[in-house]
């Protein structure tokens, strides 16, 4: 051990830990109870990695007694204690995991934290975890032995720019066998998290279900547990109520939110495990993170494993809970985990489950649903891409903003088809105004057309590959031909422009085309317009225009040419086609101009563009 090693030692808070516990203690929270929930579970998480690292090694359980979390009140000097004897922490874990945060997405957080006025439900939603004993407490002191290790370490810090790390103490590293020990310091308007009222009050509102026993030592009598310390998800569901598995829910996943959706139920056969799931109904922070990371806990025969086995698909990564096999080995290795024929059986059997859930509450509880399906359709979404299998029931159970509404089903839009209509029409796009207003909807409208408007950025991808739904296939409005002819107009063609001349349309879409040259892969005559007088659209094969433009800001390919198609009946168009038309050139680029900006993009030569629409404006002048 070197000598730095021993002395006392200032360290700095990452600036991020810096800036949440200024704005942790500078702003008043209503809810700061919820530290002490923060503690237990941190307790409850170091006692299950004790009970995993003890299978390879079962000498880290021989000092330290049997697992327990216990919460020392003490009046006199106003400290609270939280005490584990889990797994511990050695000198660079304290320095590693009570000095910084290791999690993404951290900045965008803060910033959120900056401007809520529910700051709770935020911490809550984030996770600062340990941090939040900083809300009641001035001066905090953790010490901590490593299970199996001969020295024992003392953290503490009085919040603001850093801690001080150093060895514990002979009297403290005797009292810590195995495991760590919290000390809060209370701050004086805290006080009332001494009663053992309100620390059993929190208990059972927010811990009850932690499985290893929580023990309050009073002042003056025996410790007694004042948790239920069992496994919720192994109890039967007539003995559970609505309460019950909000609270579990809360706890297993660390949130604040209710549930949307609660799933519990035991696999008996082959394989027994039980499963207990629940869809939140708000977004986490890190729903988009490009891991794609789920959380659902794998236990074996009530002992945690671990986090991180991938119970569920990538997009079904939202749904928490836990799953605890019967007849998995304890000692699962990383690699096992990833290959064992039982695992991927268990992961598809609950990932249909988990989706034959969605159908029956889509189905007998729509609101419900509906919450789940605004926090998560753009990742359930994903499964349309990437799970072949399960890509009928996922198209059946998602929702669209449409030209004809919110919320509706393809079975709803194929139960109000038009007459002929045989394909299911989409566009992709970046906002909902901005596809409301684009022409390609034009000849839609005028039919009476129903077309789902997409905008999440996953729509792009699912809607490359070719899908259908009771046998009617998805088109998009920006890709290839459009074909709408024997579908009948509803409006008597009010926003149709009449004819008002004869033209000449091979004339008119050779002149463009020598116009624009290499600009545009082709031009054609339009079959979506009515009253605009261009519009891009993307060839029949390859990706379709929002794909393209996606693809090409992240650098994955050169957008291929669009297409450019024209409205033939309007008079600009028209003009192009007049004997001795000496703007043709320039009118032609402006129709191509126009429909790049109508899609969101700006003309290749924007000075070339202000230019030409001011010559010809001033000649009308
Ligand atoms: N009692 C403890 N025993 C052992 N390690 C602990 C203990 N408390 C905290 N830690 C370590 O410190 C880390 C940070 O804790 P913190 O509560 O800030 O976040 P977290 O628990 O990782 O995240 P979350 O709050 O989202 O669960 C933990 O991941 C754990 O490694």
């Amino acid at each position: 051990m070197t000598t730095t090693d021993t002395a006392p030692h200032m360290q700095p808070f990452q600036a991020e830990v810096a800036e949440l516990l200024n704005l942790m203690v500078h702003s008043v929270y209503s809810e700061t109870d919820i530290f002490l929930r923060e503690l237990i579970s941190n307790a409850s998480d170091a006692l299950d990695k004790l009970r995993y690292e003890a299978i390879a090694k079962p000498e880290l359980m021989e000092n330290g007694g049997a697992p327990k979390i216990q919460i020392v009140p003490r009046k006199a000097p106003d400290t609270l204690t939280v005490i584990d004897n889990g797994i511990g922490m050695d000198r660079q874990e304290l320095i590693d995991h009570l000095g910084t945060i290791a999690k993404s997405g951290t900045k965008s957080f803060l910033a959120k934290l900056t401007e809520a006025k529910d700051g709770a439900n935020l911490i809550g939603q984030f996770g600062v975890g340990f941090y939040a004993a900083f809300m009641v407490a001035d001066r905090i002191e953790v010490t901590s032995r490593r299970a199996g290790s001969d020295q024992a370490w003392r953290w503490s810090s009085s919040g603001g720019a850093g801690f001080e790390i150093a060895p514990a103490s002979e009297e403290d590293a005797q009292r810590v066998v195995r495991g760590t020990e919290i000390v809060l310091h209370l701050k004086p308007d805290a006080a009332k998290y001494l009663e053992a009222y309100q620390i059993e009050r929190i208990v059972t509102a927010y811990s009850d279900n932690i499985q290893f026993p929580i023990e309050l030592v009073p002042e003056e009598g025996e410790p007694r547990q004042i948790n239920s310390a069992s496994a919720l998800w192994q109890r039967s569901k007539s003995e559970l109520s609505a309460e019950d598995y909000t609270q579990a829910y809360k706890q297993i996943a660390n949130a604040f939110d209710e549930p949307a959706m609660t799933l519990h139920y035991r696999a008996e056969g082959r394989y027994s495990y039980a499963v207990l799931l629940f869809a939140p109904s708000t977004k986490p922070f890190d729903l988009f993170e490009p891991q794609r990371k789920g959380r659902v806990k794998l236990y074996v025969r009530r002992v945690f494993i671990t986090d991180d086995a991938d119970l569920l698909p990538g997009y079904l990564r939202f749904i928490r809970g836990v799953i605890d096999s019967e007849d998995l080995p304890l000692n699962l290795s990383r690699e096992m985990l990833q290959n064992n024929p039982q695992l991927a059986q268990i992961r598809k059997a609950v990932t249909s489950k988990v989706i034959g859930e969605f159908e029956h509450l889509a189905d007998k509880d729509a609101d419900s649903f509906a919450k789940i399906w605004d926090s998560f359709g753009p990742v359930i979404k994903e499964g349309l891409w990437e799970d072949y299998e399960r890509r009928d029931k996922l198209l059946a159970l998602s929702r669209f903003t449409t030209t004809k509404g919110e919320n509706r089903t393809l079975k709803q839009y194929v139960a109000e088809l038009r007459e002929n209509q045989t394909e299911i029409y989409y566009l992709v796009g970046d906002s909902l105004d901005r596809l409301k207003s684009n022409p390609k909807l034009e000849s839609a409208a005028a039919r009476g057309i129903e077309v789902l408007l997409l905008t999440d950025p996953v729509d792009a991808f699912w809607t490359s590959v070719a899908l259908e739904y009771e046998g009617k296939p998805l088109k998009s409005l920006s890709q290839g031909d459009v074909d709408f002819g024997l579908i009948p107009t509803v409006e008597t063609d009010k926003d149709e422009p009449a004819k008002t001349e004869e033209t000449d349309e091979a004339l008119v879409i050779a002149t463009i085309k020598d116009a624009l040259g290499e600009r545009v892969a082709d031009v054609r005559a339009s079959q979506r317009l009515t009253s605009s007088a261009s519009c891009l659209v993307a060839g029949g094969q390859g990706p379709d225009r929002a794909l393209e433009r996606m693809l090409a800001q992240q650098s994955r390919g050169g957008a291929s040419k669009p297409i450019l198609e024209v409205n033939l009946r309007h008079p600009l168009v028209a003009a192009i086609g007049r004997p001795g038309q000496a703007d043709a050139a320039d009118l032609s680029l402006l129709l191509l101009e126009q429909a790049q900006i109508l899609e969101g993009e700006l003309p290749d030569d924007p000075a070339g563009f202000a230019g030409r629409v001011n010559r010809l404006v001033l000649r009308a002048l």
